[in-house]
């Protein structure tokens, strides 16, 4: 419970300060650049530390009429107000040690500008700045949230640092960058904060009053400002500037603000008139924005830089554990309610995964026609008709329940069960731990002590998720409660991942019963060749239907065959413009055109073309393609005119058998070019069939005949060394 309730803040937090967050670390990322730009610029003083005021001094009279005031800016400029030998007053960095003018302060560049304003208020003057320290602070109970939780996952805060088990990358880092980056990370969410009370005024007032008794005031002695035994003392690195009296007027002083007090010094005897320390709150305002900004230090700007990026990548990789957690729980859906369900099974997962083992299971039922019930553990309660219940639960910290699982417990003891139950647990768990699978010992021990339940196998622990093992269970399970199961097709279905597709155009049906359609990627990198196969499932728990693809300026082209009783054409013939559907890529790597070869027969019957399309568009104009194809008649090519017109196709490029028309099929064009396709053999050059097989075992025919007799090898010896690629259904 707790661990859910620390989750949860975490997650809430972050959800709420997301956008803000996201606009601050970018901002952040270029502020940090800025004191990094500093030290390349001219006005960078070296060793600021060995020089002191009197030496500045010095230097800056040799060169200048006046001085007015010495400013030291956290990057080590020096800045200087002073009128100049020819009489002008200037404002200008200088070089301390020689008095020489530097250059003149700049505007702030307009990407820093920029970025400053928005990482300060998003633009919106007050409102935003109460917004920018309010994520802040949220940002510190984030941090706060999430140190708990790596403690808790870890098996408590003594852990914090022991070894992280590699499982889900994204996991497995943001608990690893987490464990580095959670100090720099407060303390930018503390300054931040600090920073904006300060500027809300929400801070205690301080004032440094100065009280200068008429007596100290008077002039005893005169000595030069340069020989002040506290200007040589004192050297820049402590200062942040120096005021020169305004006039001889006794009553005028030298103002020094330091970085932790004030001082009033006597401008002819050099005596300290008045001394005030800095209260504690102003201290930690400058060290705030030090820390906040990097400035004045490269190496803490380089840790503002990347920590900026930890926070985007903590937002990243978070946002990514959640959806992958919803998604685990989202693969259910249950046909049956829960009273009318033989089949009950129960869930325990943190992380989503071991709902798509329970998935297996629920569909493996399912395609033998049980009812099933899909629920979490925290979900247990009665079922009226069920006579089999599975545990299929995860252990988590430290041998525990996940958290979808730490109530039931409490349930079990306190729920009756309706009927007799057969039941049987599976644990999913990794030997990474020492209590492996032992949240599935516990329940697999409260199941065995109840009377109302009877086992129906012992417990199995199934060690990082391996889905072969799985598999086995299911078999062994089937076998024990005589149900006679089926994983083959649906291990594999359920490790499909779909993608997104919109139909972007669809031809008529043809003579053929052919029609073509167009579908433009929702994800347009997904990776895909021609060649390669779409796989689609109609319906949920079908067998998926393979259809042979061409990638044409990067849609996937899909020549579907309607057959009367074909559940999947029949579906695609139905789609239309703009409808999306849910496909998988499977990549078919054995049938790819390939890049270097010179020679290419191209053997297609029907449907078998579509593949054949994408590669002909897409060839090296160096590559020579024959094409090989049977269709049923002239007409039936119409509707790929859009991608190759054959016509155009040079003389001898292009055989085509239309089979009701002139009889004649594919495999005897190739007898009449036997010669040609020998050649391209001999030469390296590559033959690719597609289509029916019983079309390839025409063409193949043929060809064995044509090798065995001209070139006396087998034909296999074509098929091993890959000049031979088949593709055929
Ligand atoms: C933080 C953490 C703690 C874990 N603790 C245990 C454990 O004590 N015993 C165990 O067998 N497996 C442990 N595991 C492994 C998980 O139980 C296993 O990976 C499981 O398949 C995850 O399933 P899920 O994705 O449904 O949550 C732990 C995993 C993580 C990430």
């Amino acid at each position: 419970m707790i661990i859910s309730l620390w989750r949860y803040s975490h997650l809430l937090l972050a959800i709420s300060s997301a956008i803000f967050l996201l606009i601050a670390s970018v901002t952040g990322i270029i502020l940090a650049l800025e004191p990094m730009s500093d030290v390349i610029k001219p006005y960078a003083i070296d060793n600021i530390e060995d020089i002191t005021i009197s030496e500045t001094i010095t230097a800056l009279q040799k060169e200048y009429d006046e001085i007015i005031e010495i400013t030291v800016e956290e990057n080590d400029f020096v800045i200087a107000s002073v009128v100049t030998k020819e009489g002008n007053d200037e404002r200008i960095y200088v070089n301390p040690r020689t008095g020489e003018k530097l250059g003149v302060p700049e505007r702030k560049s307009g990407v820093f500008k920029f970025a400053t304003n928005l990482h300060r208020s998003l633009f919106l003057k007050g409102i935003g700045r109460f917004f920018v320290g309010l994520i802040s602070l949220l940002l510190i109970f984030i941090v706060i949230t999430g140190i708990l939780l790596i403690g808790k996952r870890q098996g408590g805060i003594l852990k914090f640092f022991s070894k992280v088990n590699k499982e889900y990358v994204n996991q497995f880092y943001h608990v690893v960058i987490g464990r580095w980056f959670f100090v720099p990370i407060i303390i930018i969410a503390f300054t931040g904060v600090y920073l904006s009370l300060e500027k809300f005024a929400l801070l205690p007032k301080y004032e440094v009053p100065h009280r200068i008794s008429a007596q100290t005031e008077q002039k005893k002695e005169t000595i030069a400002s340069i020989s002040f035994p506290i200007f040589k003392k004192i050297t820049l690195t402590n200062v942040k500037s120096i005021e020169f009296p305004f006039s001889d007027d006794v009553e005028d002083y030298f103002t020094l603000e330091l970085i932790n007090k004030e001082l009033i010094v006597h401008q002819f005897s050099g005596n300290i008139l008045s001394e005030q320390q800095y209260p504690f709150v102003k201290l930690v305002s400058y060290y705030s924005l030090l820390l906040h900004t990097g400035k004045g230090n490269v190496f803490w700007s380089v840790v503002l830089l990347v920590t900026c990026v930890a926070i985007l990548f903590f937002m990243y990789s978070g946002f990514y554990m959640t959806v992958q957690r919803r998604k685990g729980s989202n693969l259910i859906y249950n046909i049956e309610d829960k009273d009318a369900s033989e089949y009950i099974i129960l869930v325990g997962s943190e992380n989503g995964s071991t709902y798509t083992f329970a998935n297996y299971l629920r569909s493996a039922l399912l395609s033998v026609g049980k009812t099933v019930f899909v629920a979490e553990l925290n979900a247990y309660t009665t079922y009226q008709e069920a006579k089999h219940i599975i545990a299929i639960t995860a252990t988590y910290g430290d041998g525990e329940a996940p958290t979808n699982a730490k109530r039931f417990n409490r349930l079990f003891s306190t729920i009756e069960p309706v009927n007799r139950l057969q039941f049987s647990v599976v644990g999913l768990g990794s030997l990474a731990y020492p209590e492996f699978c032992k949240f599935a010992e516990d329940i697999d021990e409260m199941f065995r002590r109840h009377s109302k339940f009877i086992s129906s196998l012992s417990l199995e622990k199934i060690n990082n998720k391996s889905t072969d093992d799985f598999k086995n269970w299911i078999q062994k399970w089937g076998v024990s409660v005589g149900v006679s199961l089926d994983t083959k097709t649906v291990i594999e279905d359920e490790n499909w991942k779909r993608d997104v597709f919109k139909i972007i155009d669809k031809t008529y049906i043809n003579t053929d019963n052919t029609f073509l359609l167009r579908l433009k990627p929702r994800d347009t990198s997904i990776d895909f060749r021609s060649g390669d196969l779409l796989a689609i499932r109609p319906e949920e728990n079908m067998v998926e239907r393979l259809y042979s693809i061409a990638r044409i300026d990067g849609d996937v082209i899909l020549s579907v065959k309607k057959h009367d009783l074909g559940v999947c054409s029949t579906y695609l013939s139905k789609v239309g413009k703009g409808d999306i559907i849910k496909a998988a890529i499977k990549h078919n790597v054995n049938f790819y055109f390939p890049s270097n070869t010179k020679d290419a027969i191209l053997i297609a019957n029907g449907t078998g073309i579509a593949p054949f399309l994408g590669m002909m568009k897409n060839k090296n104009r160096s590559t020579r393609v024959t094409l090989f194809w049977g269709v049923r008649t002239k007409k039936s090519i119409d509707i790929y005119n859009d991608f190759i017109n054959f016509s155009l196709m040079k003389e001898g490029t292009r055989h085509i058998a239309y089979s009701r028309e002139n009889n004649i099929y594919v495999q005897d064009l190739i007898r009449n070019e036997t010669d040609s396709v020998i050649n391209v053999l001999n030469r390296g050059g590559v033959v690719m069939i597609c289509g029916s097989n019983d079309m390839l075992k025409g063409v193949i025919s043929v060809l064995e005949k044509a090798v065995k007799n001209q070139l006396n090898v087998s034909l296999n010896t074509f098929i091993e060394n890959e000049q031979i690629k088949i593709d055929c259904y």
